[in-house]
């Protein structure tokens, strides 16, 4: 369990985590999400006693991470893949790691095989993909056997197999009762994966609570239609106080009523149906929406699209003016 209140960092002028309050159970898995920026590092790193709080408190299984006995069987981390000697192997890093902390050596050869690195344990972590120092990583976080996992981005850089294993790897932790507190910014990832939200941007909660809730409170069940005849059904569906759009001829997108009312609708004025589909929305959606105000480092998009469109009236101007 991880329990955080009225949290709060500064960097100087920079107030980078502001007064945020959460709780983070134990058995379920709880995607932290945030923009660029957001504040999601620093906190994790003021849970794991890297960083100290400008004020505030977060506790892990009850005490600030500092004060306990035997901190690693207590939580276990993968903040920073990078942050092993690029000399040594993954056996003997884990080793190390190991030894300073009492831990039975046959722990390393079983973290090493639940994380896949079994072939490569004994070669340079300096020579490693960014997929094998993930795993790396994780393997150092589980090492300990902690009750409370905090991995930052873990599917960065893993193959299609590798985030397989990481979703399986998480859900097999948190059924057997662990608190698994990760971030990604991969929506759909995210998506197939947590259990639990916590959204912030800008150093604020902004949103919190079960995915699908989540997902809910930002934008409401769709139903999607496609008809041969959508004009006249969006027509009849317009009289009755449903919001319609229409993301390509012959099919709707409904909003304000559910999929049992269009089918009778239908029905009722003999327009036959090609698809009727509920559509909830995605978690990227959601999230888009979520965070819209809060996006620190934001793309514009407009200046490239528009120096582009520049760029191509110019060079479309050059055969013109060759052929006067
Ligand atoms: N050591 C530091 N000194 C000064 N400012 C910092 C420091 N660490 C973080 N910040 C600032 O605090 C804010 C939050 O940073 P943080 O790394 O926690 O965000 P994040 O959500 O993890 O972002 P990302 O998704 O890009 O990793 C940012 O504006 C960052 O520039």
């Amino acid at each position: 369990m991880i329990e955080a209140h009225e949290l709060t960092k500064r960097y100087g002028e920079k107030t980078a985590v502001d007064g945020i309050s959460f709780t983070i159970a134990p058995g379920s898995v709880t995607g932290f999400l945030g923009p660029n920026g957001a504040g999601k590092s620093t906190t994790m790193r003021m849970i794991m006693g890297l960083d100290r709080p400008t004020s505030g408190t977060v506790t892990v299984n009850g005490r600030p991470y500092a004060e306990h006995r035997s901190p690693l069987s207590e939580v276990g981390a993968l903040l920073d893949a990078k942050a092993v000697h690029p000399g040594r192997s993954a056996r003997s890093h884990l080793r190390t790691m190991a030894a300073t902390h009492n831990i039975p050596s046959s722990r390393v050869d079983e973290v090493i095989e639940m994380t896949g690195l079994a072939a490569v344990a004994g070669k340079r972590v300096g020579g490693f993909s960014l997929g094998m120092g993930q795993r790396l990583g994780i393997a150092s976080a589980m090492l300990a056997d902690p009750r409370t996992l905090i991995l930052d981005e873990p599917v960065n850089g893993l193959d299609p197999e590798g985030v397989q294993w990481v979703r399986r790897l998480v859900r097999t932790l948190a059924d057997e009762g662990r608190t698994v507190f990760l971030s990604s910014h991969l929506m759909s990832e995210m998506a197939q994966t947590a259990d639990q939200l916590l959204v912030i941007g800008r150093g604020r909660i902004i949103a919190a609570g079960p995915v699908q809730e989540v997902i809910d409170s930002v934008s409401a069940a769709a139903v999607r239609v496609r008809t041969p005849r959508a004009g006249e059904l969006a027509d009849l569906l317009q009289a009755d106080g449903v919001t319609i759009s229409s993301p390509e001829p012959g099919t709707l997108d409904l909003r304000g009523i559910d999929a049992a009312d269009v089918g009778e609708l239908a029905c009722a004025a003999g327009i036959a149906l090609h698809e009727l589909c509920p559509r909830s929305a995605t978690l990227e959606e959601a999230y888009m929406s979520l965070t819209q105000d809060a996006v620190e480092y934001r793309s514009d998009l407009a200046a490239t699209t528009s120096a582009a469109t520049t760029s191509a009236a110019t060079t479309s101007a050059v055969p013109e003016e060759g052929s006067r």
